[in-house]
């Protein structure tokens, strides 16, 4: 064992350390006093190298495969020994007889003769390799991890890593490939090398992308497809061998390349080549694993933050382009970030930093009450999403905007919640034309009143408010009286600015708390809250009819509109809405017939008269059809002739199961259906011809007093029809006298001046007939070329008992005729009220007592008795 042990002299130690040398890995040395070597001994070298040691008699630095002799270490190294001094752990590379790199470490201790003179060195080996390794593994992999994380991009790093990995374990050049995708391609983004010979050829090699392909001429390209590191000690062993011929300079020996990969596939390779052989090595393969990693890991990362910083690109591009903002709350619901595009202060109003540190509820919102609130906090409270959150602020500029708000709960990656992060939109526009939308859907177009639909919802809320407070209100239903007639008349324009003068005027009648509504055509309603009695409802139908008489400047003209009021009281007359609007319509009509101009309180006999109406409305319409009206005469006498003078048409149906209807019971619904136009032709027809008839049979000629209506009178075709009556008839002109009413011309007095002038253009006789009951003046009716003035029949009827009728007709006949007017008085029943008439000069009269109306034969007969 000792002889095996031990090479050259005998050592300067006993067998008993020697034998304990045997056991250890190291291993004994001596040197003579001109440092060569003398003795070995030990398991160490035994392993090491052949027996006997070449090194026996050499020097240490003479042995072979030594690696980087011209290190300064190893001039270091040979100064201490000169100097004689001891040395520990000096280290140095060799190849192993097996090719493999090894480290050994020498530590050693000078030793004299008894003299003091110099003898030579004695000292310990080791073979250090495993642990130098280890080292060199770590410091690689602290500096490679060091470099990649203070820098931006590999191309940055890889010079730095291949330096160190090159520097380290003795490599000379290396290079970084990466693949590119679209070329199918590797493309050596960096090289390094030591510039050692032959370096700079390697450098150059690699100035050109590689086509994955081929394996054959590059390392890379071959680590690359193989997608595992390739080690090759001896090129240009492996070029023979193999057949390969990856291109080296001579001076270039081992290579190896280690491919990168990321999610299992090949991103990138990394390339050494060394001026020294290299056998494959455990630990720089660990370490290469390691390092490729570290890059895959890094490329990862690289890529990831790329994919960030595009998506975040993306995200500010796109909030650059939309309207939409985000923001983040923390845990508190605190906002701690706003991100929006740069219009967006000024478009919204708000400075986005203002609101930092504050939470929702913390801005006045003008749409959510304390319920909403709490609502949003339970949601928020639960972690909830939540979408469309509108809220109505008022920004720094004092606008009113409209925001919808989206958020999601913000979660850690334990699952901690950590606040909450959303978007929020302006929609004020959208708002906005929602709310015109509404308003379109809830308003007449024309006055901007509640339309029917509004109305309703309002009368509801009223009939459940008065419900709940037991409160009392009224429904007024308003009807225009003669807006169709003006309508058609004037035209459509004049029309709508009717309607929109009326709509004011309504508005300036009633309370803030109460309703004014248009419900179509000419129909108003008013919902007239906090009514205690009916006198406070009169009141106010007193102020409407007021407002409403009030003229009117259309197209130029002076008019005047009246307004007929049904009112229905809540809860006396009904509890729901479609009683409420039923009954108010019913008291409307009743108003109507009761004369218009007027209000009416709702009454079961209304409602009965109402469903009179439509079925008179119906049959009228078929008595036009079916020819079931005739006509009746009423004689007018000359009080100082004692002659008849005329006679009036008066209308009359014979209704088939009603029997004879008088012409108060459907006039007034006859205008406002419009068949008043067809019957009224008919009768300024029929009279005309009639009065014909009566010549023919050789009676004298006769005035002809025919109604006319309102609606008529407005009529466009109303001249053309006069004439064509005059015409057809053949009856002259001077013996037809229309009797007209004063609201007629007194409503729209510069259009009835023009007609009436025209008509006295075509020679016919006007009347003002009914006159005293309207609201005309006798200064006002000097400007009207009228013929006659007929008293209305209220006047006289309580003559001779009454002594304001008996004032009030004198006046009239008086005033009348100081105007030139033929006088006549109406409704003359009695003798005496005849004789007061002659006794005060009025002209003519027209009554029972004369002469009740007739069928034309009965005025032949009267007409001839008298005569007689
Ligand atoms: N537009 C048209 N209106 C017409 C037409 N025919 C009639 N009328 C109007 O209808 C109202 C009622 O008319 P009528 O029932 O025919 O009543 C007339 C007379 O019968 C009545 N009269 C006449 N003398 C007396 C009397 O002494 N006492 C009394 N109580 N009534 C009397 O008066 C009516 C005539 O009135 P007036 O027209 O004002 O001269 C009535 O308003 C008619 O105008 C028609 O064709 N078109």
């Amino acid at each position: 064992m000792k002889a095996d042990a031990q090479y050259g002299a005998s050592p300067g130690l006993d067998d008993g350390w020697l034998g304990v040398i045997d056991f250890l890995s190291d291993w004994y040395w001596e040197q003579d006093e001109n440092l060569r070597f003398t003795m070995m001994t030990g398991r160490g070298i035994r392993e090491r190298t052949s027996a006997p040691s070449p090194l026996i008699g050499k020097l240490r630095w003479e042995q072979e495969r030594i690696w980087d002799i011209n290190d300064p270490s190893w001039e270091e190294h040979k100064a201490m020994l000169h100097a004689r001094k001891p040395f520990t752990d000096f280290t140095y590379k060799i190849t192993a007889r097996n090719g493999e790199l090894r480290y050994l470490s020498i530590s050693g201790q000078p030793f004299f003769d008894k003299h003091g003179h110099f003898s030579g060195y004695r000292g310990i080996g080791r073979d250090v390799t495993r642990e130098v390794r280890a080292r060199l593994r770590r410091t690689i992999e602290h500096a490679v991890t060091q470099t990649l994380a203070t820098t931006d991009s590999i191309s940055e790093c890889a010079p730095q890593i291949i330096e160190t990995i090159c520097d380290t374990l003795g490599w000379t050049c290396g290079a970084y490939w990466e693949y590119k995708q679209k070329d199918n391609a590797l493309e050596c983004i960096e090289c390094w090398s030591n510039g050692a010979p032959g370096a700079e050829d390697f450098i150059q090699s690699r100035k050109v992308c590689a086509l994955v392909s081929q394996t054959d001429a590059n390392l890379a390209c071959a680590a690359w497809l193989k997608g595992e590191t390739i080690w090759i000690p001896d090129l240009a062993e492996q070029n023979r061998e193999a057949g390969q011929q990856f291109p080296t300079s001579g001076n270039l020996h081992s290579a190896f390349a280690l491919p990168v990969k990321a999610d299992g596939k090949v991103i990138s390779v990394l390339e050494f080549y060394s001026d020294h052989i290299h056998q494959p090595d455990t630990e720089l393969l660990e370490c290469s694993a390691f390092i490729a990693n570290q890059i895959a890991q890094f490329s990862q990362l690289i890529r990831a933050r790329e994919a960030l910083r595009q998506s975040e690109e993306r995200f500010r591009s796109l909030i650059e382009l939309s309207s939409d903002w985000v923001w983040e709350q923390d845990e508190q619901f605190r906002f701690t970030f706003f991100e929006g595009n740069k219009g967006m202060q000024e478009r919204l109003g708000i400075s986005p930093t203002s609101r930092i540190g504050l939470r929702r509820w913390d801005i006045p919102a003008l749409n959510l009450n304390e319920d909403d609130w709490e609502r949003h906090h339970a949601q928020l409270a639960r972690h909830e999403v939540f979408n469309d959150f509108i809220i109505r602020r008022t920004d720094e500029l004092g606008r009113e905007r409209w925001m919808a708000i989206s958020g999601k709960p913000v979660f850690d990656s334990n699952g901690q919640f950590k606040g909450y992060r959303g978007i929020a939109k302006d929609i004020t526009e959208r708002k906005n034309s929602e709310q015109h939308i509404q308003y379109l859907a809830t308003h007449d177009a024309l006055t901007g009143l509640p339309n029917r639909p509004m109305f309703s919802e309002l009368l509801n809320q009223a009939i459940h408010a008065a419900k709940r407070y037991e409160r009392k209100f009224a429904v007024l239903f308003i009807d225009l009286d003669r807006f169709k007639l003006i309508n058609d008349s004037l035209g459509h324009d004049a029309g709508d600015m009717l309607l929109k003068t009326a709509a004011t005027r309504l508005q300036r009648c009633i309370r803030a708390s109460d309703v004014v509504a248009r419900l179509g055509g000419d129909e108003f309603v008013v919902l007239a809250q906090g009514i205690e009695h009916e006198k406070d409802v009169e009141r106010v139908a007193d102020k409407i009819l007021k407002t409403l008489f009030k003229p009117v400047a259309l197209l130029g003209q002076e008019c005047r509109v009246t307004g007929s009021i049904g009112i229905c009281m809540y809860p006396a007359h009904a509890r729901d809405e479609q009683s409420l609007m039923k009954f108010a319509d019913a008291a409307m009509y009743q108003a109507k017939e009761a004369g218009k101009n007027q209000y009416r309180f709702y009454s079961e006999a209304a409602q009965s008269k109402s469903l009179e109406r439509m079925t008179m409305e119906s049959s009228l319409r078929r008595a036009v059809e079916r020819k079931q009206f005739f006509l009746h005469f009423q004689a007018k006498l000359d009080l100082k002739t004692r002659k008849i003078t005329g006679v009036e048409a008066l209308l009359r149906w014979q209704h088939p199961e009603l029997g004879l209807i008088s012409p108060t019971k459907f006039i007034g619904l006859a205008e406002e259906t419009g068949l008043i136009i067809p019957i009224s032709r008919w009768v300024l027809h029929t009279a005309c011809m009639q009065n014909m008839a009566w010549q023919k049979a050789g009676l004298p000629p006769l005035c002809m007093a025919v109604n006319i209506s309102a609606r008529q009178f407005e009529d466009q075709h109303f001249l053309d029809d006069i004439s064509s009556a005059l015409k057809v008839s053949g009856m002259p002109a001077h013996l037809l006298e229309l009797e007209l009413t004063e609201s007629m011309v007194i409503l729209q007095p510069e259009r009835a001046i023009g007609i009436l002038k025209e008509l006295k253009q075509l020679g016919v006789r006007l009347a003002i007939d009914d006159f005293g009951t309207g609201y005309s003046s006798l200064a006002q009716l000097k400007n009207y070329p009228i013929d006659t003035l007929k008293v209305d029949r209220s006047f006289i009827q309580d003559i001779p008992n009454n002594e304001d009728d008996k004032t009030m007709t004198r006046a009239i006949i008086s005033m009348g005729k100081s105007l030139g007017l033929t006088v006549v008085a109406e409704g003359v029943e009695t003798q005496e009220q005849q004789t007061f008439l002659r006794e005060n000069a009025c002209d003519e009269t027209q009554g029972f007592y004369f002469s009740r109306p007739v069928e034309s034969a009965g005025i032949e007969a009267l007409l001839r008795s008298h005569r007689a």
